[in-house]
């Protein structure tokens, strides 16, 4: 592996437990989402995401329950759909403000980022939960605010699906790295599959306890600490 000018990391399952997103973040939404829709309905945030709910049904006509009911079966499958992204973001993010919820990571992030940063590199995240989610995340995590350590935040609508080399080279464009200068992070095979296609160095990250892929040709950490950047 030669040495990267920017990392880009993953979340869930990288940075962060599919618990503490699975478990807190998608709970917290679903249990607001019918609440928030009828709390809102009218303004541009939420006449976006009822059109794009629509849109990805190819339900034009399709009524504010069968959105709700749409979008609570989206998070319940863990379906990666845009409009869904948007909304929790939305309603995470007065979950954050009111401190009700916290961005758990992974205690060696904080000291990777740390480290990384220090050596020049640029840290970015890309992941499927929206970008104002992943501010939030970062801002408001369990090891203080961490958002000063990162750099950029790319998620389905800056980038596109996180399987689909296309993806990895608009980032690519965005920062105006090399894509062989740049080093990807996640736990997903597919995910370091597509970055590699698009000339991405990428490593995956196997954590303690959480559930195994299959290894794909890969190099596989089990924390940042394994990785020298310096
Ligand atoms: C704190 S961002 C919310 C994470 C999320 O909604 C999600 O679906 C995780 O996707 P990832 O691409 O990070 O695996
Ligand atoms: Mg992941």
């Amino acid at each position: 592996m030669s040495r990267p000018q920017a990392v880009v990391l993953d979340i869930e399952g990288t940075t962060s437990p599919l618990s503490a997103v699975h478990d807190q973040l998608f709970p917290y939404a679903r249990a607001r989402v019918a609440d928030w829709l009828s709390g809102h309905r009218g303004t541009p945030e939420a006449t976006e995401v009822v059109e794009g709910v629509r849109a990805e049904l190819g339900q034009p006509g399709a009524s504010e329950a069968e959105v709700v009911a749409a979008l609570v079966g989206w998070i319940d499958q863990d379906v990666k759909a845009r409009p869904l992204k948007q909304l929790q973001g939305l309603i995470w993010h007065s979950g954050f403000q009111a401190g009700e919820l916290r961005g758990q990571v992974y205690s060696d992030v904080p000291v990777a980022l740390k480290s990384w940063q220090a050596a020049g590199l640029g840290l970015h995240i890309y992941s499927s939960g929206s970008v104002a989610a992943q501010r939030d995340w970062f801002r408001h995590s369990d090891h203080g605010d961490l958002s000063g350590q990162l750099s950029g935040h790319f998620d389905l609508t800056t980038a596109g699906p996180k399987r689909e080399a296309a993806s990895y080279r608009r980032i690519s464009e965005a920062l105006g790295v090399p894509a062989g200068a740049t080093l990807f992070l996640s736990d997903v095979t597919a995910e370091l599959d597509a970055a590699v296609e698009a000339g991405w160095q990428a490593v995956g990250v196997r954590r303690p306890g959480e559930a195994h892929g299959p290894d794909g040709d890969h190099r596989w950490i089990t924390e940042f600490g394994e990785l020298d950047l310096s």
